[in-house]
This record gives C-alpha cells, structure tokens and sequence, in this order.
C-alpha cells in the first residue's frame, strides 16, 4: 500500500485512479517521476552520512586550558550565576537560540499515524528549515507516549533545555488540549505549527487570492475539508478576520458536520451547520473557497465545476494534494490554486512563518506567541507578496518572472526577505503587545 494511504480515513480515500485527461499514458508517464523522487529522496537521506542534521560546537576545546573552561572546573561558574539568576542561562548556554521540534507522530504530514520512530525525517526537516531559514537550531524529539498527558509531562519535563517548543504533527483533537496545557505550563513560547504556521499561510494566501479574484472575505463561502490541527485554527483564524461564521461548512469523513453528534470532537463547536447540505459534493456546489487540509484526491472535476465563478482552491494535503493540479487547471480556467507543495506554483506551507514566529519569540524573548503575533505575521506575508521578486528568487525557482497575481499569491519560501520583513514584524506585534521580556 503506498504510504500516503496508510491510515486514512476510510470515506475519505480516493475512490479509484486518478482522473487524468490524457488518460493511460499520463499514467505511465507519472510512475517514473514517481519512482525518480523515491530513490533520490532516499540517496539525498543516506549519503554521505545517515540523516540531515548534525551537532557542532561554538567553543574551542583543543587545549588543556580550553578544555578546563568548557568543562570542569570552568563550567562550574555559569552554574553558579545560573543558580543565582535563572535568566543567566540565556547568557551562558545555548537555550536562547534553541527550540525543541516535538511529536508523537500521531499526525505525520498528509500519511496520518506513523508512530514517533518514522516522523523522524519529518522532524529532523523542521529543524533543518529553523536552521536554514531563521538561523534557529532545532532538535527533533520523537515521543512514545501512551497518552495526552504524559506526553505533555514529557515536554514539560525537557522544557529547561529549550528556548521554545514547536509542537509538529500531532493528532486532532489532542493536539489542541497539549498545546493549551504547555503554553499554560511553561515559561517559553509553545506553538502547534499545524493549527497556527498553516492558518497564518492560509489566511494570507486567501486575503490574497480574494482579492485578485475580487472577493471579499465577510461574503465568501467556504468550505473545509478537515476538521484536524490545521481545519480548525484556519477557520478560527478566518473568522477572527472577518469571515462569517454563517458562511463555513466543515467538511470531515461523514459529510458536512451538522449536529454535534456527527463532530469528531468538541473543537468543532462553533463550525456545526444547519444547512441542508451533507455531502462534500452538495457543500462545494457555489462556494468561493474551497480548503483541504485532508487527503489526496478528494475534490473531483465535477466537484470543482460546481464552484462559484472564480474559485479558489487551497488543495493542502501534503505530499499529495486534494486534486491534482494539472487536473484542477485543466478543468478551469478562472482558477486559483495552491498546494502544499514546492513543485507548483502558490505553496502555502507553515515553513513559511513557523521558522519566523521563533526567530522573533527568541529574539525578544517572548513569554508565548500571542494573537498579535500571529495577525502581524498574516500582514506581512499579505505585503511581501505584492513587492518585486529579487533575482536570487526567480534564480532558485529557475523562473524568469514572478509577480502578484493568481500564480504567486505569497512570497516563495526561499525568499531571503521573509527572515528580516516577517520577523521584524511579528517582533514589533511582541513589543507592542507588551510579552517581549527583552
Ligand atoms: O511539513 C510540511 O510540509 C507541512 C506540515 O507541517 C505538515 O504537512 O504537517
Ligand atoms: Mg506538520
């Protein structure tokens, strides 16, 4: 069974072969590239050392001196004004610029439940995006953990180490009550990257793509296909912005969520419908926005015929999306679209903001990461997109124009801009929010 099928949520897996226009031959044809991405993928992890990340370190220790500093005796003397003045040890260790990537691996990616031990290349991704993007490190921490709570007691009991905790791929509805437990807990910034960095992303990639299409958010309506991490905290994020709560039909495995009955857990709540519509098929007839953050291949091509004029579709399940794009395109042409992914145009990813929102907590210090964090870093993403794309972008995207318009909607995530203009913005919002401590 390939991979991206593993666990997925029965009504929800794709009903056959994907529908291609060309038909047997772009079939074949797409095997290759398929097979090509396996075996590169796995060479790329393999050689010329296991993995992608590796620890180094900041101080000599080559000689009897050095080595009497770094270690005993000379070590004992940031311990001692560590005791004296907890804040110390931003001074005198690594804490400051060092955040945790957790899971349980409960919600890997689009795959669904991997366990701990496979998320790991997942996980030591995000610490390689920290590194490279925000100039955070960042370790990975599988977690075997036999419930909610002794998961957060484990995150809380390493906590000291770090200065924050990104919290990756753990299942709904969970994922929502560790997140609150360890901001409530800890004294460092704790984020759920797949509740907040992906509805920050998708909020700014929506006001965006509204209004190239000329839309406005309080009248559009949408509909969501997954009630996870990343369904919720958009919708909440949308409606905090303007959209009307009226206006959203949330999609899961059984249809539109329309009693409380039918919602996989209480988060859903305030999404509960009392339109008449139940299947994915009757919600999506008219809407503007169509959102998944659920599993390959959902959307079909009668679905998205069915759309408003000028839709928008936001097909996020990663690697692969609600509907393939080449399908998507080839069936409308007043279309906006975005994937998850790098390969096509419009990536809506976290990788956008997470590494920023910890490069500005850091920076200042931040207690938590606050709304006013997070609706600065949706501005800045929404006017970085509108400003000229530097060379160096078009070079590593081997393109020879972007601009704002239905195929760039946000800054693409190697644009070196996003490390000043997002983080000084999201550290303004600290600092003017008052939680900087610095
Ligand atoms: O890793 C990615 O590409 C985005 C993400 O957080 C996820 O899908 O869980
Ligand atoms: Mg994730």
């Amino acid at each position: 069974m390939p991979l991206h099928l593993l666990n997925q949520p029965e009504s929800l897996a794709p009903s056959g072969e994907l529908e291609t226009p060309s038909g047997e031959l772009a079939k074949e044809t797409e095997q290759k590239p398929a097979q090509d991405l396996m075996a590169t993928a796995l060479g790329y992890h393999a050689e010329p050392r296991p993995g992608k990340l590796e620890i180094s370190i900041t101080k000599p220790c080559a000689t009897q001196q050095q080595l009497s500093l770094a270690y005993s005796p000379g070590v004992s003397v940031p311990v001692g004004a560590i005791i004296a003045d907890p804040e110390a040890v931003y001074r005198y260790t690594a804490k400051g610029n060092l955040v945790a990537v957790i899971t349980d691996g409960s919600a890997v990616l689009g795959l669904g439940n991997t366990g701990p031990l496979a998320s790991k290349p997942v996980m030591e991704g995000k610490a390689v995006l920290f590194k490279s993007f925000a100039g955070l490190d960042a370790i990975d921490i599988e977690v075997e953990a036999e419930s909610p709570e002794a998961f957060v007691d484990t995150v809380a009991r390493i906590s000291p180490t770090f200065g924050g905790i990104n919290l990756e791929d753990i299942a709904a509805p969970h994922c929502f009550m560790i997140e609150q437990a360890l901001i409530e807990r800890l004294d460092i910034p704790v984020l759920h990257d797949d509740q907040h960095g992906t509805a920050i992303t998708i909020a700014a990639a929506l006001q965006n793509a509204l209004e190239l299409q000329g839309k406005v958010l309080s009248e559009i309506r949408i509909v969501c296909v997954g009630a996870g991490a990343a369904g919720i905290a958009t919708l909440r994020l949308l409606v905090t912005l303007g959209l009307d709560q009226e206006n959203i039909l949330l999609v899961d495995r059984q249809g539109v969520i329309r009693e409380e009955s039918q919602a996989p857990h209480s988060y859903c709540r305030p999404f509960i419908s009392s339109s008449p519509r139940g299947t994915l098929a009757e919600a999506i007839e008219g809407a503007d926005v169509f959102i998944g953050v659920a599993a390959p291949n959902l959307l079909t091509v009668e679905m998205l015929k069915s759309m408003a004029s000028r839709p928008i579709v936001f097909a996020l399940s990663n690697p692969d999306p609600e509907i393939d794009p080449r399908l998507a395109h080839a069936t409308r042409d007043d279309l906006i679209l975005a994937t998850g992914r790098t390969d096509y145009p419009n990536q809506v990813n976290n990788v956008l903001i997470f590494p920023f929102l910890f490069r500005a907590a850091l920076n200042v210090r931040a207690r938590c990461i606050n709304d006013a964090m997070k609706l600065a870093a949706v501005r800045a993403l929404v006017e970085l997109a509108k400003e000229p794309v530097p060379e160096q972008v078009l070079e590593a995207y081997g393109e020879k124009k972007l601009a704002f318009g239905a195929n760039y909607i946000l800054p693409k995530p190697l644009d070196p801009r996003l490390r000043e203009f997002v983080t000084m913005a999201i550290t303004q919002a600290a600092i003017e929010s008052g939680i900087a401590r610095i």
